[in-house]
């Protein structure tokens, strides 16, 4: 793989007011260590027309190499990243951090998750640049989210689980076989993953940006960071846009040598 050129120094400043807090566990209280759901950021590349991809199931680049460096730099600074399993299916994702400061900088170790409700990611896994990414130590093998009629179902996928190091999270899922964001995110932390850096795909994005905590009603999403590269993919192309309106607030934009980002909070 490629390395990535190095950050531009400008995103450094922009970013950072969207960026999770690096306190260290023994400066917080209990309830922030267990009850808080962790920080989440949500962020993924689209074209003018807000399709993600030029038609499902199909890996298509949008950003700029430039923002490409700047999604290895937000990786750098979360916990966890996660996916849908279209996105592992469609991408075959490496769901590693790439961005090193300089050379004699340590890869930072980000753990993958993926939402995988009726197990599809079996018959893929063995060969995927995910596993590679693991084997090779540039990755951590990944924490995968199923329904637990999924895994009462089929008892061999624990024992795949555990021979491949795959960390299998067990869900009661909804009726209509979703899982609650609040449930896998409060998951995660007593995980003691405090930060998750979402990346899609489209199902996972036009769910969770309209998605709030039942007691306080706010946003479940902290920081959104769309990268807007200058494409139409067209009618064909995977669409992302919630069902309803929502309005965006503390709005900054960077515009770099191809592709313009958009940081802000959700009202
Ligand atoms: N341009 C970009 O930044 C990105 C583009 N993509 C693109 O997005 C496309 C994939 O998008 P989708 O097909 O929508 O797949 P997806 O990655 O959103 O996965 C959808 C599947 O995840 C599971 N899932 C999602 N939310 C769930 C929940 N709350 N509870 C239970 N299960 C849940 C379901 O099995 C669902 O079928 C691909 O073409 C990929 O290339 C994906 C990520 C980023
Ligand atoms: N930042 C960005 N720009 C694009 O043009 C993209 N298509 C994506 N896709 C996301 O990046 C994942 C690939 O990750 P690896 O570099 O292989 O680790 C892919 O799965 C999408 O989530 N992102």
């Amino acid at each position: 793989m490629a390395p990535l050129p190095p950050l531009t120094e400008s995103l450094i400043p922009f970013l950072d007011p969207y960026l999770p807090r690096k306190v260290p566990i023994t400066l917080l209280n209990k309830a922030e260590t267990d009850e808080n759901p962790p920080f989440i950021t949500l962020t993924f590349a689209q074209s003018i027309d807000s399709r993600i991809s030029s038609s499902p199931g199909v890996r298509t680049s949008i950003s700029h190499l430039e923002t490409k460096t700047m999604t290895h730099y937000l990786r750098s600074k979360h916990d966890a990243i996660l996916v849908g399993i279209g996105t592992f299916l469609a991408d075959d994702p490496s769901l590693n951090c790439r961005f090193k400061i300089n050379d004699d900088d340590p890869n930072h170790l980000i753990r993958p998750v993926i939402i995988d409700p009726t197990f599809k990611l079996g018959p893929f896994y063995e060969n995927s640049k995910l596993r590679q990414a693991y084997l090779e130590k540039k990755g951590l093998p990944p924490i995968v989210l199923v329904k637990l009629s999924t895994i009462k179902s089929n008892p061999e996928i624990e024992s795949f689980c555990n021979h491949h190091d795959i960390v299998l999270l067990p869900l009661e899922s909804e009726p209509a076989s979703r899982f609650q964001w609040m449930v896998v995110f409060r998951e995660l932390k007593k995980r003691s993953i405090r930060s998750v850096m979402v990346e899609g795909g489209a199902s996972v994005i036009n769910s969770l940006l309209l998605s709030r905590d039942s007691s306080s009603g706010k946003p479940l999403i902290n920081s959104l960071i769309i990268t807007i590269g200058p494409v139409f993919l067209g009618k064909s192309g995977v669409e992302v846009s919630p069902c309803k309106e929502l309005r965006l607030i503390d709005v900054s934009w960077w515009t770099g040598v191809q592709d313009s980002v958009i940081c802000s909070h959700l009202n």
